[in-house]
C-alpha cells in the first residue's frame, strides 16, 4: 500500500481527524515499516502536514497590517546578539519572541469580540502584539505594555508612532512584578491580560493579577506558550527550566477552582482563562471544595477548589452575588432576541436609538414618514449584522400606526420594545400660532404617541410583555427660551402624562411605559436653521454641562429602558438635559 492510499484510508475510517492525529497515525505507520524506503514515504506525508499548517492558517486569517508586518520584519531581522554584545539589551534577546502576525491576529481578535477597552500585554518585547491588539481597541482604550528593556519600548517607538495608534499604548519598563504592584497600586484593571514574559515568573504574575484584581469581572486572560514547544507533556529528556516553570503552571491554573481554562494548539500554546461566576455555595471559604494539591492550595491564601465544575447540591442562588436569573449586569441589558420599532428613525435621535437598539441585540423596524430615509438607516444597520426593515408610517393616522405594527411583528416575527420618537416642532409666538400649526404639532406629537402606543399594546398587552418608550422634551419641565414654542412645549407635555397614564393601565400586564426628555440636542435641525443657530449661544449659558447633549448621550437610556433591567421602572420620565432643567 502507498503513503496515499495509507492516508485517504485514515480520513476514509474517520478515525484521525485533526492534523496532529494524521499526523501521529503517519508517524506511527512509518515506524511500523522495514525499509528506509518505505518509512520516508510516510515521514514526507507526516512532513507536510506539519510544515504546512502555521502558513495555511496564516494564508486563510484576515491579512495584519502593514505596519504590524513591518515590526514583525524588523523584529525578525534585528541582530539580537550584536544588541546585546553593544549592551543594549540585558538579556540575550532572540527573534522567535516575537509571537509574530497570526499570533498577533488572535490577539486583535479576542480583543476586539470582548470588547476590552482595556489592555495589559506582561512581557512586551518589540510590541507587535501590543500593536496588533491596540488596533482593536476604541479611541478612548488604552494598552499597558510590560518589559524589562529599556531598548524594547525604543525599537517599537517609531512604529507605534507611526501606526498613529501610538497614544493608545503605554510601554511600562521594568521588572514586571514591580510593574504590575504599581499598576495595582494605581487602581489599574483590565479586561483583557496577555502574559508572555519570562516563563519562570508566571505563576508569580498571575498570583499578584488574581490578587489584585488586576483582571476585571470577566476579563479574559490569554496565556502564551502553554505547550513550550511540546516540553511541557513530551520532554523527550530536554532539561528545560521554562518548560518545567509552565507544565508547573498549567496545573496551577487548573487547581484554581476559581478560573475556567481552555488550552489551544495555536502555535506555541495558547491558553484562555477567565474568572468563573462565583455561585453561591462557593461564595463562603467554607463551603469552597478542597484543593487538589498542597500547591494550590496554598495560592494567594484563597481557598483552591476542585476542577469539578458542578457544585454537590445548589443552594437558593444569590441574585446580587451571582446575578438576576445568573445574568451578569450588563447580560440584563442586551436585547438578543427582541425586536423593536422605532418610529422618527430616519435621523437624529431616532436614528442613534435605533443603532443603539440594534447594538444591544434587538432587531429594528425603522419607521419614518419618509421611505428613502428609513431605508437609509435599515442598510446601515444591516451592514453592522442587525437584522433591519423600513416602514413608511405617518403616526398621525391610525390606520399607518396599526400597518406599522403589523409591518414589524410580520417582517420581525415578534414586538417586544416600540420607541415613539416621531415629532416635530414649530417654533411661534402664541399670539401669532396658526391653528394649523397647534392641530399638526399635537397630531404627531401628542397623538401620534397615542396612537402608535395603542398599536403597540394590541400586541404587547396580548403576548403579556412590552417596553413602550416615548419621546417627551425637557420643554415638558420648563420653558425652553428664547424661542417660542407654545403648542411643542403643551404637546410633550402631554407625552409625559400620557405615559404615566399608560404605564398605570398597562403595569399589571406586562407592559411598561417610560419616556426620555431630552434637553437640546445638536442635531441637523438646529445645525441647518437660521432662526434657531444663533440661539446656541444662549442656550448655552443656560447648560450646567456647558455644551447641547449630542444624540450619542441618549443612547444608553433608550437600551436601559427597553432592557428587563428596568422591568420595575414605569411611567417615568427620564431627563437627560446636562442640567439644565434645574438650573
Ligand atoms: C516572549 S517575549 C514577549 C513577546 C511579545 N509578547 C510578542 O507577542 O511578541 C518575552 C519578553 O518578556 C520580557 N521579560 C523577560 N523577563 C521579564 C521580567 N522579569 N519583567 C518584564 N519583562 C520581562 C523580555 O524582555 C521579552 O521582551
Amino acid at each position: 500500500m502507498t503513503g496515499g492510499t495509507q492516508a485517504e484510508g485514515i480520513h476514509a475510517t474517520g478515525q484521525p481527524d485533526t492534523p496532529i492525529e494524521v499526523l501521529t497515525a503517519l508517524l506511527t505507520k512509518a515506524l511500523q515499516q522495514q525499509t528506509l524506503e518505505q518509512q520516508r514515504t510516510y515521514v514526507q506525508q507526516a512532513l507536510d502536514i506539519a510544515a504546512g499548517l502555521d502558513d495555511y492558517l496564516d494564508k486563510i486569517s484576515s491579512p495584519p497590517s502593514q505596519v504590524v508586518c513591518e515590526l514583525v520584519a524588523a523584529s525578525v531581522s534585528h541582530d539580537w546578539a550584536g544588541a546585546h554584545a553593544a549592551g543594549k539589551t540585558q538579556f540575550l534577546q532572540k527573534a522567535e519572541c516575537c509571537s509574530g502576525t497570526l499570533e498577533g491576529r488572535l490577539l486583535r481578535f479576542l480583543v476586539a469580540a470582548t470588547g476590552a477597552k482595556r489592555v495589559l500585554e506582561i512581557g512586551m518585547f518589540t510590541g507587535t502584539s501590543s500593536l496588533a491588539m491596540a488596533e482593536a481597541l476604541p479611541e478612548d482604550g488604552q494598552l499597558v505594555a510590560l518589559d524589562i528593556e529599556p531598548y524594547m519600548a525604543e525599537f517599537a517607538g517609531p512604529y507605534f508612532a507611526a501606526s498613529g495608534l501610538g497614544g493608545r499604548i503605554r510601554p511600562v519598563i521594568g521588572p514586571a512584578q514591580d510593574s504590575l504592584a504599581q499598576l495595582a497600586a494605581e487602581g489599574e484593571s483590565f479586561d483583557l491580560i496577555f502574559l508572555d514574559a519570562n516563563k519562570d515568573g508566571y505563576a508569580a504574575y498571575y498570583d499578584a493579577i488574581m490578587q489584585h484584581s488586576l483582571l476585571a469581572h470577566n476579563g479574559l486572560l490569554v496565556v502564551d506558550n502553554s505547550l513550550m514547544k511540546g516540553r511541557t507533556y513530551a520532554p523527550g529528556g530536554v532539561a528545560d527550566a521554562s518548560a518545567d516553570a509552565v507544565r508547573a503552571f498549567n496545573q496551577q491554573l487548573l487547581a484554581d477552582g476559581h478560573v475556567e481554562v481552555v488550552a489551544l494548539p495555536f502555535r506555541d500554546g495558547v491558553s484562555l482563562v477567565r474568572r468563573r461566576s462565583p455561585t453561591s455555595a462557593s461564595a463562603t471559604p467554607s463551603a469552597a471544595p478542597a484543593a487538589t494539591n498542597g500547591q494550590a492550595a496554598a495560592l494567594n491564601g484563597r481557598p483552591a477548589a476542585s476542577t469539578d465544575l458542578a457544585p454537590a447540591a445548589a443552594p437558593a442562588a444569590d441574585p446580587v452575588l451571582c446575578g438576576f436569573r445568573g445574568n451578569s449586569l450588563l447580560q440584563r441589558f442586551k436585547l438578543t432576541g427582541k425586536a423593536a420599532l422605532v418610529t422618527g428613525a430616519g435621523q437624529g435621535i431616532g436614528r442613534a436609538w435605533a443603532h443603539a437598539l440594534g447594538e444591544a441585540g434587538a432587531a429594528v423596524a425603522v419607521v419614518d414618514l419618509d421611505l428613502a430615509k428609513a431605508q437609509a438607516v435599515a442598510g446601515e444597520l444591516l451592514s453592522k449584522g442587525v437584522r433591519a426593515l423600513a416602514v413608511q408610517a405617518d403616526v398621525a393616522s391610525k390606520k399607518d400606526c396599526q400597518r406599522m405594527v403589523a409591518a414589524a411583528v410580520a417582517g420581525l416575527g415578534r414586538l417586544d420594545i416600540a420607541v415613539n420618537n416621531a415629532g416635530i416642532n414649530r417654533n411661534s409666538a402664541a399670539e401669532d400660532t396658526p391653528e394649523g400649526e397647534w392641530d399638526m404639532t399635537f397630531a404627531v406629537n401628542a397623538k401620534g404617541v397615542f396612537l402608535s402606543c395603542q398599536a403597540e399594546a394590541s400586541h404587547m398587552l396580548a403576548q403579556g410583555y412590552g417596553k413602550v418608550i416615548n419621546t417627551a422634551s425637557m420643554a415638558s419641565l420648563l420653558v425652553p427660551h428664547p424661542q417660542k414654542q407654545a403648542a411643542y412645549n403643551a404637546s410633550k407635555a402631554a407625552v409625559v402624562k400620557l405615559t404615566q397614564s399608560l404605564a398605570c393601565e398597562w403595569a399589571d400586564r406586562g407592559v411598561r411605559v417610560n419616556c426620555v426628555s431630552p434637553g437640546i440636542v445638536n442635531t441637523a435641525l438646529i445645525q441647518e436653521s437660521p432662526d434657531l443657530q444663533p440661539l446656541v449661544t444662549t442656550w448655552l449659558q443656560q447648560i450646567p454641562a456647558g455644551r447641547l447633549a449630542e444624540v450619542t448621550d441618549l443612547q444608553a437610556a433608550v437600551v436601559y429602558l427597553a432592557s428587563e433591567a428596568s422591568d420595575y421602572m414605569t411611567g417615568h420620565n427620564l431627563v437627560i438635559e446636562g442640567g439644565q432643567s434645574l438650573w
